[in-house]
């Protein structure tokens, strides 16, 4: 995905900074909240026509809010050219009020049928294909559905027939991207104004369908002031544009030194494709530091260092960047030589991974704070790597917790450990403290053995070739998601490898 460069398709924000930014154009822009309602309606029925032109009858099921609102106001516009629009009602008509209260009113000048959804026929009982345009709730959905509720959302999903959600699928959080209590399962969604942070993550990618974002011309200045909390989501590109290309006096010095430690005992596979990543995204050198790098050999490119022969604090001082954790274990062998890096290292960034980050949940808070100053006196910067199960580890906690509010765990992980913080899986988050970043590539075939050793060598490499360690985490967590499509797109799903990406990232570069 490669969003535009404004800053509404670059931004997602939670519920509230939607519902402060739909104020600040109504109020201070002059933008009246009808002309809102009409543009999202408009733009929602552009999109029935843009993907279910042959449907003539459509389903809107409405609840009394703004949600319902916009549903009332598509009701208009499909009756208008000639479709068969019924308004199915959840709730009181009694308690819709302001702009919603317009399009419910206009709906039914126009003779829009409108019914309680208490009436919505469970089964399909007409032969004519109708298509269902869910307008229940949007971001004011505040608190878990009824027991009702979720028969009523759960007997839509049944229906089998397509949907488009108004704003977000109703049920989905849009703040978290959980599911409260039941949530409609959408073809597609038209998102107004924000695109939501639920939206891409934990289940709302898959609630969403395809999405399709329209700002109803709100200009960068309604976003401005909600910047602060609100998550990145500015595409690959962005990201590959920070960092120099390689010119005519490139040599393999200037591309970084990358040292890999890890590969222990029957786990030596993850060092490899840890520095296969490395390779194929531009390091000049890369060494690795494992109990048994004879089986690197095979690959002349990477220099292999073991402990019987090799130094450690010689190969630290040597390189750019280093990377520790993958096929790490938690031998004696593995803390050893995690803790002579924390000690020696001075001035590079470090990449904890996999076993490093086990072996860091296992310390107490005043083992952690002595870390963190030994790393500040070094000056250097970490970048730790956990996917949701490292992360509930080390922040002690259940992966529900984690996956049940992401961007909160990233924060109190970035709060514990300082550093860099890439919290994997499906729309990976990156903190420093400041700016958060989510990527919304990727796939569930990358849910595959390795595909996280891979990530840790390819930000290695981009760490060491660039000042900016926030700048390389992202972009090795967009260019490892945009690589893994690829190889989605080549091989399907179930034909995802670590392997199978690794041609296609220095591509990708470009
Ligand atoms: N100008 C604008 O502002 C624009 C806004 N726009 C649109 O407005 C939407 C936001 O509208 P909104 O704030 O009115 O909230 P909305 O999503 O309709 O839900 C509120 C209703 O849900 C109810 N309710 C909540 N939770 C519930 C539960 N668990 N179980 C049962 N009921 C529950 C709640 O009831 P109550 O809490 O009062 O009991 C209330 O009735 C936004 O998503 C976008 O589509 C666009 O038109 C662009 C311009
Ligand atoms: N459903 C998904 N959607 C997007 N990315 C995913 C998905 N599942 C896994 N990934 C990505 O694949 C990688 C898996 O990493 P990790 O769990 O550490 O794997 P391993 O430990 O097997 O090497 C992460 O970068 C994660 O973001
Ligand atoms: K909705």
């Amino acid at each position: 995905m490669e969003p535009q460069q404004n800053l509404s398709h670059t931004h997602l924000f939670s519920a509230q900074q939607s519902r402060q930014i739909d104020r600040f154009a109504i109020q201070s822009l002059n933008m009246p909240g009808i002309l809102l309602m009409k543009r999202a309606a408009w733009h929602a029925f552009q999109t029935t026509q843009a993907f279910y032109p042959d449907i003539r009858k459509l389903d809107i099921l409405c609840g009394t809010g703004n949600n319902g609102g916009d549903g009332f106001a598509l009701a208009q516009f499909a009756q208008l050219q000639g479709k068969e629009a019924r308004i199915w009602l959840l709730g009181d008509a009694q308690k819709i009020q302001h702009d919603a209260l317009t399009t419910f009113k206009e709906a039914q000048a126009l003779g829009i049928p409108i019914q309680s959804i208490s009436k919505y026929p469970s089964a399909q009982t007409h032969h004519e294909k109708r298509l269902i345009i869910d307008a229940l709730f949007g971001t004011g959905l505040d608190r878990p559905l009824s027991a009702e509720l979720q028969t009523l959302i759960q007997a839509i999903n049944e229906k089998d027939l397509p949907v488009i959600a108004l704003d977000t699928p109703s049920g989905l959080d849009s703040d978290s991207g959980r599911i409260l209590g039941a949530a409609i399962q959408a073809q597609h969604t038209c998102s107004f104004i924000t695109y939501k942070i639920g939206q891409f993550t934990l289940h709302g990618r898959d609630l969403c369908g395809q999405i399709h974002f329209f700002d109803l011309g709100l200009p960068d200045d309604a976003y401005r002031q909600n910047l602060a909390d609100s998550i990145g989501m500015h595409g690959m590109r962005y990201w590959r544009d920070k960092i120099p290309k390689p010119d005519s006096t490139h040599h393999k010095g200037r591309a970084g030194v990358d040292l890999l430690i890890g590969g222990n005992s029957q786990m030596e596979g993850a060092l490899q494709i840890a520095a296969s990543g490395s390779l194929h995204c531009g390091a000049g050198l890369v060494h690795i530091y494992s109990p048994h790098s004879g089986y690197l050999r095979d690959i002349p490119e990477i220099q292999c260092h073991a402990p019987e022969n090799s130094d450690l604090k010689t190969l630290i001082a040597k390189a750019d960047a280093i990377a520790i954790g993958p096929g790490l274990g938690q031998n004696d062998w593995a803390r050893q030589s995690l803790r002579e890096l924390i000690e020696n290292a001075h001035n590079k960034t470090l990449i904890l991974d996999a076993d490093a980050l086990n072996l860091l949940a296992q310390k107490d808070d005043s083992e952690i704070a002595a870390i963190r100053k030994t790393l500040q006196q070094g000056h250097n910067e970490w970048i730790l790597t956990p996917h949701p199960g490292e992360a509930a580890r080390l922040l002690n906690c259940s992966v529900e917790d984690i996956q049940n509010d992401r961007a909160h765990a990233i924060r109190q992980l970035q709060q514990k450990y300082g550093g860099i913080v890439v919290l994997k899986g499906n729309g990976s988050l990156i903190f420093d403290g400041k700016q958060m970043e989510l990527c919304p590539d990727g796939n569930p075939g990358m849910a595959v053995g390795g595909m996280g050793d891979l990530l840790s060598g390819i930000i290695c490499a981009l760490a060491a070739q660039n000042k900016n360690p926030f700048t390389a985490a992202c972009l090795g967590v967009y260019l490892h998601a945009n690589a893994g499509d690829k190889a989605a797109e080549t091989f399907g799903l179930a034909g995802v490898t670590p392997s199978r990406m690794l041609d296609s990232i220095g591509k990708l570069l470009e």
